[in-house]
């Protein structure tokens, strides 16, 4: 299985540099003063390198939702019990979560994969791809084995596959699980280097005295399996989530097929950071939505090297951040392909001084 992912990874190529240089150029020659575009026009480079061309359009999205549970809410981490999953996954399928409504505004199509949900599902729209009914409590032991973490990443490779297959140009990454804050801080630390007291927020909006619980249990679960941070496998399996996993396939899968994949919040962070390190230039083809409310967001992103669009102050996940700044995305490909030049507008460039 390792080989299979290996694969995916091996053909990962850097972005292209001659669009790269063509949207630069570009962008000098519409009718704004350089630079003036901020961020978009920072945005357009890494699209067009991304995408190979300097003018590119986004029409078939998708935010695909992985949703799994988490055997360390039995320790009580989380302001909802673990029912909660499930009960949403029904939200998710009738299309009544947040994503579903924000999904529906920005023309992106809504995918929800059952990749290790603690109960039974059935819908016609589910994308069932079950590797086990949650994880174990990681605060006890490994959350999981290695087998099952491989199984879940190569879950997400083929849901990004068969997605691009069928003509999908853009990824959303969105998840659920109760639960899967506490997975998410605990891969920070070990990927990021950082404490427990500066990796876990308050998830659901947890009380004070459970934030210290919380802490707690994460440091448990780091001293009890001893998670090897140059080995990402191990992370994953030992302290992560079926979902993280599955995002983290995603991600690759979409990274090998020059897809742009857009991420959300804190757990797809979490499974970026497990993707950066398998295969380091998968980052090329990770776009930041935002900076999410959740302690530790803005640390993980400056450890993936990416800066967000935006800052709203969401802590909901799902993919609700990443199915919003589709909208800005639309812009830049608007700018690019819409806006006159200097020359086709007889606008007069700057003064050389
Ligand atoms: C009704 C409801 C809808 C959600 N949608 C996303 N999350 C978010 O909250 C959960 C993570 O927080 P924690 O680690 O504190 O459990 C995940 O399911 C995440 O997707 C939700 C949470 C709830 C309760
Ligand atoms: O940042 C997130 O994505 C987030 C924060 C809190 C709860 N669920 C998700």
């Amino acid at each position: 299985m390792i080989s299979a992912i290996e694969e995916v990874t091996g053909v990962i190529a850097p972005p292209d540099e001659q669009a790269t240089l063509q949207a630069v150029l570009r962008l000098n020659n519409l009718t704004k003063p350089p630079g003036s575009l901020g961020q978009l026009e920072a945005l357009a480079v890494r699209l067009a390198g991304i995408s190979v061309t300097p003018q590119p359009s986004y029409t078939k999205r998708m935010v695909v939702v992985m949703a799994a549970d988490h055997g360390v809410c039995s320790e009580g981490i989380s302001a909802f019990p673990q029912e909660v999953t499930l009960q949403m996954a029904h939200n998710f399928l009738s299309g009544g979560a947040a994503v579903n409504v924000l999904a529906r505004q920005a023309g992106a199509e809504v995918k929800f994969v059952d990749i290790g949900i603690n109960g039974d599902l059935t819908h016609p729209d589910l994308i069932d791809r079950k590797v086990r009914l949650g994880t174990d409590n990681m605060a006890q032991g490994p959350a999981m084995n290695r087998d099952d973490a491989l199984r879940a990443i190569l879950v997400g490779v083929k849901v990004a596959q068969d997605a691009v297959s069928s003509g999908t140009e853009i990824f959303v990454t969105g998840e659920m699980g109760i639960g899967n804050t506490t997975a998410s801080a605990a891969i920070l630390c070990v990927l990021g280097n950082v404490s427990p007291e500066t990796a876990v927020g308050r998830g659901t909006g947890i009380t004070d005295e459970r934030l210290l619980h919380k802490i707690a249990v994460v440091e448990r679960a780091l001293n009890v399996n001893q998670p090897e941070a140059a080995d990402a496998l191990d992370v994953l399996s030992k302290v992560g989530g079926l979902e993280i996993a599955g995002l983290t396939g995603l991600i690759l899968g979409a990274a090998a097929s020059r897809t742009p994949i857009i991420l959300d919040g804190f757990i797809s962070g979490a499974a970026a950071l497990v993707a950066k390190a398998l295969a380091p230039e998968s980052t090329a083809y990770m776009i930041a939505s935002h900076v999410s409310g959740e302690q530790g967001h803005k640390l993980m992103l400056e450890r993936l090297g990416l800066e967000p669009l935006l800052n709203l102050g969401l802590r909901l996940g799902e993919g609700t951040g990443g199915v919003l700044s589709l909208h800005l995305i639309e812009a830049v490909c608007r700018i690019m392909s819409e806006m006159a030049t200097f020359d086709s507008a007889g606008v007069s460039g700057a003064e050389q001084k």
